[in-house]
């Protein structure tokens, strides 16, 4: 048998990050960028007010008060989107409203919440200080200035970022795009009434949005019958749409197993037993003109869940350029005693808490059985508790390994 390590070094090094592409804005949501981006001019891009209201010299309302109210003429009125082609002379103001730039002369805005709003002299109740409510030009960021990293993988308020200087279309790395499908005709999809001896096909659901969370662009084949050629034409359509091929299903030992005998025929996917439970049979390799990376995961969902985890998620994240692609682990008291069979590396769904204080460390608390087929509380984990090969039995109250998911 393959170990964890052997199987996954061999995965990381026949996948490599996905050549940058020029997309646009929001296809590259989600992506790292290629190269550092730098502001090609000024955010905010001219002094503007920050408040509905007026726009005042400071020595005209230097007097002003709720008993004594300054009366100024509005010599212009400036809505947000128009240039003023006013300057304030003493004793005017201008009508203005929040972002829209400020006149010439003006050294604070008086919000209309302290005038009696008028129209076309307005009584002002309160003095501002000097360049209240005045937002200046470079003072969020200055023209030149580097805003993002390369390396940087874009969320919301970046993209938001981009959109403000200007930038329509950027360079990274584009996010990979799996195809999932499962294979077996014992499956139905879920809505579809069941017969006897079927269940549904809960695998390309389940890999499909953890293929998402991982950051790629999924899309889920339903499932395919045990027949090699609808296997094979199946897998070849999708390869158009696909960066990665992940298959579940029909990796073992059966006489129906089809995802081996298909792919074990083209001579470019190598099948292996892993050092692990769940999860020991696998297959990688490549497939199609471009060398498509395939996984064909064991179909049992615990199993498919697993190896999800430990080979395909690294694979799809140094496709997208990202060099951690590990899974933090952490170490957590166990609360409870189980066996593990030697030699292989076991992966426990457990629920982690983290360490209160130094007084409640981290625990551990494995949920379900070992089954493979336990998908019921597979959906209660949150972290998985890895034991090593050489490890038969863990006691209640050992420290463990988890790795939080
Ligand atoms: N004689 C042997 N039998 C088995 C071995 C072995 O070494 N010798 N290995 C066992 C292990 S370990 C695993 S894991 C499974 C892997 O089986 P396959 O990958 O061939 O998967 P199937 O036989 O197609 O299905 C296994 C199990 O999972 C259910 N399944 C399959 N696909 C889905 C899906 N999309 N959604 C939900 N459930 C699915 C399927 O109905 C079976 O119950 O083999 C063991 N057997
Ligand atoms: O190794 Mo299989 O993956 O139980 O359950």
């Amino acid at each position: 048998m393959k170990s964890v390590e052997e199987h996954l070094t061999g995965i990381l090094e026949r996948v490599a990050p996905l050549s940058p592409l020029e997309l646009q804005l929001l296809d590259a949501h989600g992506s790292m960028l290629v190269d550092e981006v730098a502001a090609t001019g000024d955010l905010p891009p001219f002094d503007n007010s920050s408040m509905d209201g007026y726009a005042v010299r400071l020595a005209d309302v230097a007097d002003a008060s709720e008993r004594y109210p300054v009366v100024l003429d509005v010599v212009a009125d400036i809505p947000a989107g128009t240039s003023p082609d006013v300057a304030l002379e003493p004793g005017t103001c201008a009508r203005i409203m929040t972002g829209a730039p400020v006149p010439e002369g003006t050294e604070a805005i008086v919000p209309v919440e302290w005038t009696d709003a008028g129209m076309p002299t307005v009584r002002v109740r309160r003095t501002p200080d000097e360049g209240q409510y005045i937002r200046h030009r470079g003072d969020d960021v200055a023209a030149g200035q580097t805003v993002l990293d390369a390396g940087t993988t874009l969320n919301s308020a970046q993209v938001g970022l981009l959109a403000a200087i200007g930038r329509d279309r950027i360079r990274v790395r584009p996010r990979p795009r799996v195809v999932i499908l499962s294979t077996g005709s014992e499956l139905v999809q879920p809505g579809r009434p069941l017969t006897a001896g079927q269940i549904r096909d809960s695998n390309s659901y389940m890999l499909t949005a953890a293929a998402r969370e991982a950051g790629a662009i999924a899309y889920r084949v339903g499932n395919v019958a045990d027949d090699p050629k609808a296997l094979i034409d199946t897998i070849e359509d999708q390869l158009i749409r696909a960066d990665v091929v992940v298959t579940t299903g029909g990796v073992s030992a059966g006489a129906y197993d089809v995802v081996k005998e298909v792919l074990t025929e083209l001579g470019t996917v190598d099948f292996d037993k892993v050092a692990m439970q769940p999860g020991m049979p696998q297959g990688f390799g490549t497939i199609g003109p471009d060398d498509t990376p395939i996984f064909t995961l064991p179909g049992n969902p615990v199993s498919a869940f697993v190896s999800f985890e430990v080979f395909v998620r690294p694979a799809l994240l140094k496709m997208a350029g990202v060099t951690e692609t590990a899974r933090t682990v952490v170490r957590a008291r166990c609360e409870a005693a189980f066996t593990s069979p030697e030699g292989k590396r076991q992966f426990v769904r457990a629920k982690y808490t983290p360490a209160e204080s130094p007084a409640a460390p981290a625990t551990v608390e494995p949920v379900g059985g070992h089954g493979s087929h336990l998908i019921g509380s597979l959906a209660l984990a949150d972290a998985l508790v890895v034991v090593p090969e050489d490890v038969t039995e863990v006691r209640r109250g050992s420290t463990v390994d988890v790795m939080l998911l």
